[in-house]
């Protein structure tokens, strides 16, 4: 038998266990004295509130310790699957771009080109780029990489270089490569010099908005507009040097819902479907290149394995973020996630879809479950239609790609009518795009949703976390834009959950393992979490304006539950964060970002959602804005401030920082001798550190402050409250 192409090593996670299995004690013991206080002293407002807050936390982390346990690692081996060349299957990359002003073009370029030089056979890749900004610049950008394409590619395969993104590749040292040949350096540096050329051309272009003459653009609106799918690059057997590269705009019309990315990778699925028909799709954003020229083949590996070959859906792999801000300040780069959290998904029915850096297996797209054999095209006609569309040629397609014909069609060469018609505004009306086969609609975070339903299936997923990376892309580098993302994701979360796809029903009537439930539950509870902690953080302040107490006092020896649980929860995050190479900044910017996040845009995710469920508004995809080197910054740079706007995101951040100011100084002031419970002040001065950017912003102007209107509005909101507790009406 051949030798093995993947295979699964377990984690071992020591202490790690022993601390989730001891705070877990301590909640239920601060539970148990929460009900013996209220058994003993009658119904309390204040200890009831506490209670249910607490009661809210016990289980989130208990659904969290559910998840962590028994994770697992796989390791691929490439190289083997690289000799068994017949068996490598053909590989469809759809990359997505929105906005070229929020997403650079030369952001898109360089995914574009490190996909078109992946170790990978030319003549089974093919790469679509879909463009949601209908930007002719876009367009250009790309014809212009082919051109770059033609001598980097070559030179990368040359060199065996592994990173072949050239904006990474080239910012960092010469001085780093193995091989320094005169030959090598004589083209290395024409090699950047094209690249520095390539870089000016784009700049120019987007400066002067000026793309040269494109007449299928003319008169186009990016929100209006008929399809245009273009062959940027064909790779023909005799030359092949690049993969195929297709430019494609879906029709839209004004008033016709687009579904955002899910939409979009509808679109995607049925051009490719009839140009290559490549039985496995990669999907990656377009901030996302790849930075492991192996990628593909590590990802393709455990599909091959026979042992997975039947029931592996997708494989991803965790989203790894390049040039980060130091210390991680708005807690967004997900590191812990990716190596302690994800992990324990990996030894069950494997991790939730992450919409970028996964290799999917188009049957399963196709709505195909795990059972199912390869269905004999006879039986399904009419209802084919009824699933995919009224397109002759696509059902043919989705046909072969159903029954497991691999090379079905052979060229770039189908009727532009067809393609066309798949992408058209109006093709997926009747059909079931979007609701049983292809990308779900319905969610902003249209990626956890399907992958999700996937899962309900009884479909495997496969989470690869190789060294180095196979992919990297970039987060969010100020406040505004973190909140925003956060905010979708939380909206996104709680669409699905509203609804009869909720994970429960998909584990009780549908084949989702009850790990994954208890994942996805999780997940979509963190915006509700708001509530609980954005009254959690009241507490303090009132007890201290109140001069009544909601913790054990200091005498008690129930006060240990709390403190004990705030110094091993703190531990444990501390000793998660040096295990995956981060600084002890690092941990305390997650922890406060922890809290920050809950209670403004997870908050808000909340408002949105009941907004959308009373019928007052709409949700949206707001396009992350990504910041490209090459951007220019206005202004003033402080890497270790908190950048702010008029964003109503702030808000509940900055009150709750005020009311804490507040009710410290005033419980001081009154009683300067004992100024309020230990526990108390403990929870104010703590809850004060983790909005300190924020008391910073207060006193700064500009993009680094607070706006004005925000602080007044919080001082009202802070005066109400102090108001109310003196009075104890609340
Ligand atoms: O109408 C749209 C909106 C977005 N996009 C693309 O979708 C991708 C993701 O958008 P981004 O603004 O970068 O969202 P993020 O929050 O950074 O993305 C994360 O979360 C999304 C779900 O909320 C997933 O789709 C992404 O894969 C995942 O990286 C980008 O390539 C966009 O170009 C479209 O193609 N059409
Ligand atoms: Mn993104």
């Amino acid at each position: 038998m051949a030798a093995p192409l993947f295979e699964r090593v377990a984690i071992k996670r020591g202490i790690d266990t022993i601390l989730d299995a001891t705070i877990f004690l301590l909640l239920l013991s601060l539970l148990g004295y929460r009900l013996h206080f209220l058994r003993t002293n009658g119904f309390h407002g204040l200890h009831f509130t506490a209670f249910l807050c607490e009661f809210y936390f016990t289980f989130t982390f208990f659904l969290l310790i559910t998840i962590k346990s028994n994770p697992l690692r796989f390791i691929t081996y490439p190289h083997r699957l690289l000799k068994r060349v017949e068996e490598i299957p053909a590989v469809d990359v759809f990359v997505t771009t929105a906005d070229p002003s929020l997403e650079p073009p030369i952001m898109t370029v360089n995914t574009v080109l490190s996909i078109l030089a992946v170790d990978y056979p030319v003549n089974k890749l093919g790469c679509y780029v879909s463009d949601d900004g209908c930007s002719p610049i876009t367009f250009y950008c790309l014809t212009e990489a082919v051109k770059f394409g033609k001598i980097w590619v070559p030179f990368c395969k040359k060199y065996g270089i592994r990173l072949r993104a050239p904006f990474r590749y080239f910012s960092n040292a010469l001085e780093a490569e193995q091989d320094r040949s005169q030959e090598f350096l004589h083209e290395w540096n024409i090699i950047k010099g094209e690249y520095e050329m390539l870089c000016r051309k784009i700049k120019e272009a987007n400066e002067t908005r000026d793309a040269g003459d494109l007449p299928f653009f003319s008169g186009t609106d990016s929100k209006n507009h008929a399809p245009i799918i273009k062959i940027i690059w064909e790779n023909k057997e005799y030359e092949n040097v690049l993969p195929h590269l297709i430019y494609v705009s879906r029709g839209k019309r004004l008033k016709h819902p687009h579904h955002y990315k899910a939409g979009a990778m509808n679109v995607l699925t049925r051009v490719s479907g009839l140009m290559t028909n490549a039985p496995f799709i990669l999907n990656v954003d377009c901030d996302m290149f790849v930075n492991d020229s192996n990628a593909i083949l590590q990802g393709i590996c455990p599909f091959i394995d026979p042992k997975n070959d039947k029931e592996v859906a997708y494989v991803q792999f965790p989203q790894r973020f390049y040039d980060g801000l130091k210390d991680d300040l708005y807690g967004n780069q997900l590191i812990v996630s990716m190596e302690c959290i994800v992990p324990g998904l990996a030894g069950s029915q494997g991790p939730s879809y992450m919409g970028t850096g996964c290799i999917h297996r188009r049957k399963v797209l196709y709505g195909q479950s795990p059972n199912e054999l390869n269905i004999n095209g006879n039986i399904l006609g009419s209802k084919l239609y009824k699933t995919f569309g009224n397109s002759e040629d696509f059902i043919k397609s989705t046909t072969s790609a159903l029954m497991g014909i691999a090379d079905y069609p052979k060229s770039l060469q189908c009727s532009i009518e067809a393609l066309h018609k798949v992408a058209s505004y109006n093709y997926e009306d009747g059909t079931c795009w979007g609701a049983k086969v292809g990308w779900y609609y319905g969610s902003v975070t249209e990626d956890i949703f399907t992958g999700m339903m996937i899962h309900g299936k009884g479909w495997k997923s496969i989470y690869l976390n190789p060294n180095p990376p196979a992919f990297l892309g970039c987060s969010p580098t100020n406040g505004p834009s973190t909140f925003t993302q956060l905010k979708r994701w939380t909206t996104g979360f709680l669409e699905i959950l509203f609804t009869k796809n909720c994970p429960i029903f998909a584990t009780l009537f549908g084949k989702l393992h009850p790990k994954l439930c208890i994942f996805y539950v999780w997940i979509y509870l963190w915006g509700p979490l708001s509530i609980p902690e954005l009254c959690y953080s009241l507490l303090p302040a009132y007890s201290l304006l109140s001069n009544s107490h909601f913790l054990p006092r200091v005498h008690e020896r129930e006060i240990f539950i709390p403190l004990l649980l705030l110094v091993l929860y703190n531990l444990q995050q501390v000793l998660l964060f040096l295990k995956t190479g981060q600084s002890i900044r690092a941990y305390w910017n997650n922890q406060r970002m922890a809290i920050v996040n809950t209670m403004c845009p997870h908050f808000f995710g909340v408002v949105g959602i009941v907004l959308k469920l009373l019928g007052l508004s709409e949700t949206m995809f707001e396009v992350t804005k990504k910041d490209s080197s090459s951007s220019d910054d206005d202004g003033e740079t402080d890497e270790g401030s908190f950048i702010f706007d008029e964003s109503p995101l702030f808000l509940p951040g900055t009150t709750v920082l005020m009311m804490q100011l507040t009710a410290l100084f005033t419980s001081i002031w009154r009683r300067p001798a004992k100024p309020g419970g230990v526990g108390e002040v403990i929870c104010s001065v703590w809850l004060i550190l983790c909005f300190w950017p924020f008391l910073k912003g207060m006193f700064r102007k500009g993009r680094y402050g607070i706006p004005f209107s925000t602080i007044c509005k919080s001082s009202s909101l802070t005066l109400l409250f102090v108001y109310l507790s003196e009075k104890k009406k609340i």
